[in-house]
């Protein structure tokens, strides 16, 4: 059954840039519902709309039509609430690492004193094996290490909602998949509901709860799977036969978008 109060609520979206040469479709009645605690990974072709998927989101953008809600609440601005982590993880160099974690406190503000600020930006440092490279400078790590911080920069302020746009498609394939068990450490330890943009279909299924396909541009809710692996999933289980099976189905549904086969 699904819940009737979704915590993410994205209802009959449709939204077109206004560009130079006229209005530019990219979301057409798009649906996505997302339960409490949930993990949605949202593939489709590229170019399709998902980054302007989750400006809707963060209430960086309002569409043309239709409504985002959080909470059954409507999305009409920026919202604290909200973590971003990106491809690129954009850390400031003249800060250290701990100072990175701890930017978007100072942002927002919090009620949590310097010290306990500072406990929490460890926690999680430690949860992502970065304990004892607090104190080093974003360029002293490498690319997998940045994108840790960066995973712990976009919850330290516990938001409820998590956007992951893609953080981990500059990566090579080995630091990539401990970056998946890394995720994984971090959705047990903390409370969000997450919404992954992803071009990388094993990564989708490993991590998502549900998988949404999104069309071609002008994107709309194409295919929705509800992946049958449970919390304590391991990189072994997208080894089974029922893994290979869904990553079929998935790619095909691909096909499907990208036009290159007909539905
Ligand atoms: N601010 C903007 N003004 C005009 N057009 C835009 C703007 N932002 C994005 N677009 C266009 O909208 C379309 C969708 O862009 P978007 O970045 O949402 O797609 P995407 O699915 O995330 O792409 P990719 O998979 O390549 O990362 C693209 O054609 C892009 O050029």
């Amino acid at each position: 059954m699904p819940d009737p109060n979704p915590l993410i609520e994205i209802s009959h979206v449709t939204h077109a840039y206004k560009t130079a040469s006229g209005p530019l479709p990219v979301l057409n009645d798009l649906n996505i519902r997302a339960q409490a605690g949930t993990f949605t990974a949202v593939v489709g072709p590229s170019g399709c709309g998902k980054s302007t998927l989750t400006r809707l989101i963060a209430g960086l953008m309002t569409p043309d039509q239709g409504e985002v809600r959080l909470h059954g609440q409507k999305v009409s601005g920026p919202r604290k609430t909200v973590g971003m982590a990106f491809q690129n993880p954009v850390l400031l160099e003249w800060r250290t690492i701990i100072d990175n974690v701890l930017l978007p406190l100072e942002i927002v503000g919090t009620s949590m004193s310097r010290t306990e600020q500072r406990e929490r930006a460890m926690s999680l440092l430690r949860l992502v094996g970065l304990e004892g490279f607090e104190n080093k400078r974003p360029s002293e790590l490498s690319g997998g290490m940045r994108q840790r911080a960066s995973l712990c920069r976009s919850i330290v302020h516990k938001p409820e909602v998590l956007i992951l746009d893609e953080p981990f498609g500059a990566l090579d394939n080995f630091t990539r998949e401990d970056l998946w068990q890394t995720m994984h450490d971090l959705r047990k330890a903390e409370s969000f509901t997450c919404v992954l943009i992803t071009h990388d279909l094993r990564e989708s299924l490993f991590l998502g709860d549900q998988v949404v396909v999104l069309s071609g541009r002008p994107a709309t809710t194409q295919y929705v799977m509800e992946v049958p692996l449970g919390p304590d999933r391991t990189l072994d289980d997208l080894y089974t036969a029922e893994s290979a099976e869904n990553l079929h189905i998935l790619r095909d549904q691909i096909k499907i978008a990208q036009g290159r086969v007909a539905a």
